[in-house]
């Protein structure tokens, strides 16, 4: 296959690279940058330095002729303007921003303060979490990649809530992530001297993955009610870490929960359950395309609180979008996706 990166020079496009470069069913890769292309990526990034090195200018007409893949790692606002010109030919297109995530246009512009994409392209796009909607992804030629922080939370609920185990009124997620979450460019949340011993709350109720968690949730259960979503950046490079809870709809012991999730998960490649009484960190997923999870049950308040860890670079975006590549190009899931976490 050949394969096109749009945002090359960004975290999610350098991670494309990276991970394309030894995926045996990748012939070629295209680097496109909107400013700097003619630029080798190695001279921004000198890790990068592979066979396929120069930025090239974006030309839809020419990508969607000549790709069979394209991968969209841009910010929000910019998907919704190159998207049309690149469906309807023989590329995929894999989104890595939000801007095809949400089905209903209105919600786009509330939660992401930007004009919506065309209804005409929402209605082509399937949501790309393969783990709960393979065979849509199996048939799709246009892919919404799953923000980072709802991949962590609904990968964690996902069982429980589709099988009404958890009260739809009262879930909370409360969760973690390293800096690389937001990007290349540097501002004052992220600022070094900022993060370095801090740990900082931030878009308090008003954070845009809310519409995106609370959508897929209300798939899964239909009287779900808002989510309590919180996000907090502390001092590390990579990783997410949900710690959700949720209150028991009737009563049951931490074995039927941990065999709800093996029956959900059991077979699946990506996703690693530890026994009840165990939890993962983010180490343990670290440049990985897992998402570990733990569960338990306060027996004294009959809460349970789930754990869920991921990468926000792979599982939240470019590994995870290789997943969906493989599954709509009729490969195997796993193909290039198989690295044991880095550890330490
Ligand atoms: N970082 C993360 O953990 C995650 C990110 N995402 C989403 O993935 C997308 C990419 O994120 P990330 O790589 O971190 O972001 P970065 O800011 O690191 O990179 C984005 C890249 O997009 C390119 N770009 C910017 N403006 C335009 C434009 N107008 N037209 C074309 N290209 C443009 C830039 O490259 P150039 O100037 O060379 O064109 C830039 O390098 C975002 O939508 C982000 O929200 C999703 C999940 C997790
Ligand atoms: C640390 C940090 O700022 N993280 C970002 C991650 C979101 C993201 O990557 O954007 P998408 O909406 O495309 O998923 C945030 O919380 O907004």
């Amino acid at each position: 296959m050949k394969a096109g990166i749009v945002g090359a020079t960004g975290y999610g496009g350098v991670e494309l690279s990276r991970l394309l470069s030894s995926h045996s069913h990748i012939e070629s890769i295209t680097l496109y940058s909107s400013t700097q292309s003619g630029e080798g990526i190695s001279e921004s990034y000198s890790h990068l330095n592979t066979a396929q090195d120069q930025l090239r200018p974006l030309k839809p007409t020419a990508m969607k002729a000549e790709l069979d893949v394209i991968f969209l790692a841009t910010p929000a606002g910019v998907s919704r303007k190159l998207t049309p010109d690149l469906i309807g030919g023989k590329a995929k297109v894999i989104d890595l921003s939000g801007d095809l995530r949400l089905t209903d246009p209105n919600a786009y512009t509330k939660w992401y303060k930007k004009e919506p994409a065309p209804e005409s392209v929402l209605k082509q796009a399937v949501y790309g979490l393969p783990e709960w909607n393979r065979e849509a992804i199996q048939s799709a030629k246009l892919i919404a990649n799953p923000g980072c922080f709802p991949t962590a939370a609904l990968l964690g609920l996902g069982p429980l809530v589709k099988e009404k185990l958890l009260d739809p009124g009262r879930i909370v997620i409360d969760a973690k992530t390293g800096v690389s979450g937001a990007g290349k460019n540097p501002n004052p949340l992220t600022h070094f001297a900022h993060t370095q011993e801090n740990v900082q709350i931030y878009k308090v109720n008003q954070h845009q993955h809310i519409p995106e968690i609370e959508q897929q949730l209300t798939v899964w259960e239909e009287s779900m009610a808002p989510v309590t979503f919180s996000t907090h950046l502390i001092p590390m490079t990579r990783g997410i870490m949900a710690t959700i809870y949720g209150e028991l709809t009737s009563t049951h012991s931490i074995e039927q929960l941990y065999d709800c999730l093996t029956a959900y998960y059991g077979e699946q490649p990506f996703i690693r359950l530890r026994k009840p009484g165990h939890y993962p960190g983010t180490k343990d997923v670290y440049a990985s395309n897992y998402c570990d999870i733990g569960i338990t049950i306060d027996e004294r308040t009959q809460r349970v609180t789930i754990v869920s860890v991921i990468d926000n670079l792979m599982k939240g975006a470019a590994s995870q979008a290789i997943q969906n590549m493989n599954l709509a190009a009729g490969i195997e899931e796993t193909t290039g996706l198989l690295h044991i976490p880095v550890y330490p």
